[in-house]
């Protein structure tokens, strides 16, 4: 009747009377488990309720020979998590995710302290600035936090970038530039600062620049007109009075289009592949990668780190270009996450197209599963003063109403004097509009586009579109997934749950990855082949350690890995009470 590779709907209630059980949408009422029977869908009864499916049917009791490998009794729990569990409790938990930019600011090991405690779940540091050994330095101390203080934080590298078009006045600070001034743009390398002019880091920067063309800083804190050229220098008179900043990013623009991009040089450079090597040797668990243009260089670099045994480090791309919108679909689906990079970005295309751009981005992310990072001048005026200004606040729960996975924080923390309350006012924010939505139900639906190719894919995306449903409609506490390599936990975070999901797994590349998640609490736990034997195992444990008491509701996924015992996958989802 049923051949190895049918799929089978089983709806079963454990002891239940009466076994029914769908196969290729018609109703058999067989017994499928000696130990356990079927029971019809409609029949919701009790606190024990199972929806699973099965590809490859074996009808044969093989659950039963399972050898029930020990659960070793401790719930890897960030501290953190648990401390605000236990202040909070489960839908008080924040969703949103926390990214700082360590930087001189705050990369003691006090400081780095402060911002874990704070709330930061991945630190980044971005490798345009300063050494290798205090890179080196810094992650060491994420490390030993984590191992000795009980945090969770992840660490993201994020490379330089052939960026060709990053200009220095030679000044540690700002200077201004006047109306009708005229500066000097050089590719000249000298030492400390020369009055009016700017060293431009790239020696063709001027390529195929005419006169009349129009020289901008940082996407219009600044523009010039190109006056006259001089070998690869030009002489510019300043048209919109601004400031120049340190590293100021600069582009050309005629007649309302960018111009004179370079799109030869390779998205990394010579420098960025060994600060790769040094990320792989470190252990970090996200490279960024700065100017992707497409998929291939996604592509590429996954490659390289799958034959470095690095597979494990997730590869975010970040979108800062404009050829990297017109390939948005492509770069999404090649990446393990992307970074709405709106700093250099906003150099890129109008400043106006931002916000519309943002979402369009984190739609899309959301679409195709994979997490997205909001970043740059999210709370940029408290790089110098203790508060934020309304308009950013506003920005920062626009981003969280987006639903996107993570802030980031960049100067703020990096280089402020106030990240930690930087950190803070994210932290605040987002649970507020986090808060704001839940009670409002604006839960936006989200048209599936189905992502599974093969039928598994599809099955685990149906199972947890369902979970949700189920999970907001039952108003459970939590929900748990049981999982390997995040798929499972990553898919029931697309559907943005009223309740937090906590993902266990025996994956510590995979707990960390999950850090970058929406509402994702990942625990390192160690998993035996005997799911049932792990979900009250952990019931147990969270018992026992007070966070979950009698009548607290859960909604149990669980994917359990094919292994010699049993080649069938089987995923379910169960409602649990705690007696
Ligand atoms: N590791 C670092 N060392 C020194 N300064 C840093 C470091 N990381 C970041 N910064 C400072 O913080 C600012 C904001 O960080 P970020 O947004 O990552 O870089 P950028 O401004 O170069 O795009 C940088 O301009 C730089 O001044
Ligand atoms: C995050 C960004 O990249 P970087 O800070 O490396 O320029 C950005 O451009 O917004
Ligand atoms: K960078
Ligand atoms: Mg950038």
């Amino acid at each position: 009747m049923a051949v190895a590779g049918d799929s089978v709907l089983m709806c079963r209630q454990i002891n239940a009377k009466k076994p029914n059980v769908h196969l290729k949408n018609r109703v058999f009422g067989v017994s499928v488990c000696p130990r356990r029977v079927c029971f019809n869908a409609g029949k919701l009864k009790g606190n024990k309720v199972r929806i699973g499916v099965r590809s490859a049917i074996e009808m044969d009791d093989k659950e039963g020979l399972h050898l029930l490998k020990s659960f070793n009794g401790s719930l890897g729990f960030d501290v953190v998590s648990e401390g605000e569990l236990r202040k909070k409790g489960f839908l008080g938990l924040r969703k949103t995710k926390l990214v700082c930019t360590i930087g001189p600011a705050c990369c003691s090991l006090e400081e780095l302290e402060k911002l874990a405690l704070g709330g930061m779940n991945v630190a980044r540091l971005n490798m345009c600035h300063n050494t290798r050994e205090w890179h080196q330095d810094v992650i060491r101390r994420i490390k030993r936090l984590n191992e000795e203080k009980g945090f969770c934080v992840s660490v993201m590298i994020d490379t330089e970038g052939s960026q060709i078009q990053v200009v220095d006045h030679g000044a540690p600070s700002s200077v201004k530039a006047e109306d009708g001034s005229i500066w000097f743009f050089t590719t000249e390398k000298f030492e400390g600062s020369r009055p009016f002019t700017v060293q431009s880091n790239y020696e063709s920067f001027s390529e195929g620049i005419k006169l009349g063309d129009e020289l901008v800083i940082d996407g219009g804190m600044a523009s010039f007109e190109v006056i006259e050229k001089i070998g690869n220098d030009l002489r510019c008179k300043c048209t919109d009075p601004g400031l120049l900043l340190p590293r100021a990013k600069l582009s050309f623009w005629r007649d309302g289009k960018l111009v004179g991009k370079n799109d030869e040089l390779p998205t990394l450079s010579t420098k960025d592949w060994s600060d790769i090597e040094f990320g792989i040797t470190e252990g970090v668990d996200f490279i960024a990668m700065s100017f992707v243009n497409d998929a291939d260089a996604v592509k590429h670099l996954k490659n390289y780190l799958s034959t470095k045994s690095a597979g494990s480090i997730r590869v975010l791309a970040k979108i800062e270009s404009l050829e990297a919108l017109q390939k948005l679909e492509e770069i999404v689906e090649a990446s393990d996450g992307i970074m709405v990079a709106r700093g250099d970005l906003g150099v890129e295309i109008p400043l106006e197209q931002i916000p519309t751009v943002q979402e369009k981005i984190t739609h899309v992310c959301r679409q195709l599963n994979k997490p997205v990072i909001i970043a740059s001048q999210l709370l940029e005026s408290m790089v110098e003063y203790p508060t934020p200004t309304r308009a950013e606040v506003a920005d920062v729960s626009e981003a969280v109403r987006q639903y996107a996975d993570a802030l980031m924080l960049s100067g703020e923390s990096a280089i402020g004097s106030y990240g930690h309350k930087a950190l803070s006012v994210l932290r605040m924010t987002s649970s507020r509009m986090e808060l704001w939505s839940h009670e409002e139900n604006r839960q936006s639906v989200l048209h599936q586009r189905q992502l599974g190719v093969s039928l598994p894919d599809q099955i685990a995306e149906q199972i947890c579109n369902c979970a949700v449903e189920m999970a907001n409609n039952l108003g459970v506490d939590a929900i748990f997934v049981y999982t390997k390599h995040g798929r499972m936990a990553s898919l029931l975070s697309r559907n943005r749950p009223y309740p937090p999901i906590f993902a266990f797994t025996n994956e510590n590349s995979t707990r960390m990855a999950l850090n970058l998640q929406w509402g994702v609490i990942p625990l390192f736990v160690d998993l035996s082949d005997d799911m049932e034997g792990n979900i009250s195992k952990s019931i147990d444990l969270m018992k026992t350690k007070g966070i979950m008491k009698q009548g607290d509701a859960v909604l149990v996924i669980s994917d359990v890995i094919p292994s010699d015992a049993t080649p069938t996958v089987f995923q379910s989802i169960q409602v649990k009470t705690i007696a």
